[in-house]
This record gives structure tokens, sequence and C-alpha cells, in this order.
């Protein structure tokens, strides 16, 4: 459905995604794992058209997302679902509202049929009846169900998310690994998650894509991934400190930084 061809994107002289080759596949649920600021983030926005790559081609079908109107573009985007990773709900709207704003935003439904089609996603995600409640009224998890039941407001054929885990208590968390789950193979969707969660990626995805630096490293289904003898997948799905990838990403050294010495960054005074 989906694939990135020789995908980069640089920031200043940070390759935050690097001559990536990437294949999305219909109707699979596609885990994005790997270390902070291995470049999860920027892959998922390329892939779903939110950043424009510095080189490459994501190709959505036959189209070229990054060679295409934009009134294309929008329809695309249409057909695309995402929850972010600060569930981005409007915080001036109830949950109702923030649910509807997709369907109000691109469709002329009546409001009847909108309440109707809220419902049913308010219902999937065990909220219907909290309608009322505004934003900073809910729990973390209740957020991430409202984020991921205005995602599914349109009926996607595919869904982008962004770390829809971080920062829940574990039983919240499996209930949002579940909804993806069941939702992407009630639905046939395709789903793409971004996560640092080893246990929920392993257990829900059909294909693990593990990324350091801004490079695959690994890919393949949850078992090959497990069962991989490479140095810095083991090292990431054991969660060790220490192995080929540092903890610290800084290319100048310590002692120089601390002593101001020539070549390295100056501290402002
Ligand atoms: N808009 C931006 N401007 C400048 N640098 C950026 C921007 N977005 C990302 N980066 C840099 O690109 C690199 C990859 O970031 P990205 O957010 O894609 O990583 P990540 O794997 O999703 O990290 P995390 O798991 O911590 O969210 C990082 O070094 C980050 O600082």
């Amino acid at each position: 459905m989906i694939r990135g061809e020789n995908l980069s994107k640089r920031y200043g002289d940070v390759d935050a995604v690097a001559s990536t080759d990437i294949h999305i596949k219909t109707g699979a649920i596609t885990a994005i794992m790997g270390g902070s600021g291995s470049g999860k983030t920027t892959l998922l926005r390329l892939l779903s058209g939110l950043e424009i790559p510095t080189t490459g081609h994501v190709w959505y079908g036959d189209e070229d997302l990054c060679d295409m109107p934009d009134k294309r573009l929008y329809e695309v985007r249409e057909s695309m679902g995402m929850l972010f990773q600060y569930s981005a709900l409007l915080n001036s709207l109830n949950v109702y509202d923030n649910v509807a704003f997709p369907l109000h935003e691109h469709t002329d439904l009546d409001e009847d049929v909108i309440r109707t089609m809220v419902a049913m996603k308010l219902e999937q995600v065990g909220l219907r009846g909290f309608e009322n409640l505004m934003p900073s009224e809910l729990s973390g998890g209740m957020a991430k169900r409202v984020a991921f039941a205005r995602a599914m407001a349109m009926d996607p054929r595919i869904v982008f998310f962004d770390e829809p885990t971080s920062g829940l208590d574990p039983i919240s968390a499996g209930v949002i690994s579940t909804l993806i789950h069941d939702t992407s193979k009630m639905n046939r969707m395709t789903s793409v998650v971004v996560t640092h969660d080893v246990s929920a990626g392993l257990a829900i995805a059909d294909h693990v894509i593990l990324m350091w630096q801004g490079r695959i490293i690994a890919k393949g289904p949850p078992d090959s991934i497990r069962e991989s003898t490479d140095e810095r997948v083991c090292q990431f799905l054991e969660g060790r400190p220490d192995g080929p990838i540092p903890f610290s990403r800084s290319t100048t050294s310590y002692i120089d930084d601390l002593t101001h010495r020539p070549g390295t960054v100056r501290l402002e005074s």
C-alpha cells in the first residue's frame, strides 16, 4: 500500500532518516521500533505525507505522495487516520466534538448520522456516555482512547499510531494495544505503529521494523526479530544499557566540551 524509496530526512546536520527503503503491507500491522531519536516518528511523518523527504519518494499505490497536487494530497490524507504521541485532542472541544471533528471537517453528513457514528466509535473504545467531558477531565488512558476513536472516525484504510501507549499504566496500554490489533484485523485496516513498547510491538505486529540512527537495522515477522543474533537488536529487545547502541548521541568529546576547546560546541556565557 505504501512504499518508501531511498527516503532521507535531514534536519541541520542530523540525518533523522537516512537512505531508507520500506514497504508497508496492505492489511498488516507494522510496528516501527527503536531507541529514542532513532528516527521512528520522522519515518512515520514521511510515510503519512506530513513531512517532505530530503531525498526519495513515498509511493501510495502508484502515486508519489511527495509530488502530488495539494488537492489530491488532501484527499489521500482523508483516507488516513492519525493518532499522535500526545493524543492532540482539541482542548476547547468536548469528547463528542473531538471525535466528530473529522466528520464535520470532511463530510456533509447530517448531525444525526454523525451522532450515530460518534456513538459507535465511542462504544468501540468503551467511552460511550463520556461525550460531554472536556479533555482536561480525562485520564491519559481515556484521552488516548478518545484520540483512537477520532482516528477511526472516517473509517480510514490506513492508520498511523505514534507511541499509542506511552505514559500509560500496563492495563491501559494493554487496552490500547488490543484495540489497535482487533480493530485492524476486524476492519482489514493497514496499521503502522511507532512504539517503544517492545512486548506490545512484538505481540500485535505482523511485521516489525527496527531502527537505529535513522536506518532500518532489522525487519521481519516478530519471531525473526526475537531470534535475531544482531547485537543491536538483542540490546534493544533486552533493554540493556551497555552494547553497540550508545546512551549518548553526542559527537564531540565530553572533556573538550567542558574545557571549551576549539572545534567543540561553545556554551552560552
Ligand atoms: N523538526 C525537527 N527539527 C530538528 N530536528 C528534528 C526534528 N524532528 C526530529 N529531529 C531530530 O531527528 C532525530 C530523530 O527524531 P525522531 O523524533 O524521528 O526520533 P524517534 O525515534 O521518534 O524518537 P523518540 O522515540 O524519542 O520520540 C532526532 O535526533 C531529533 O532530534
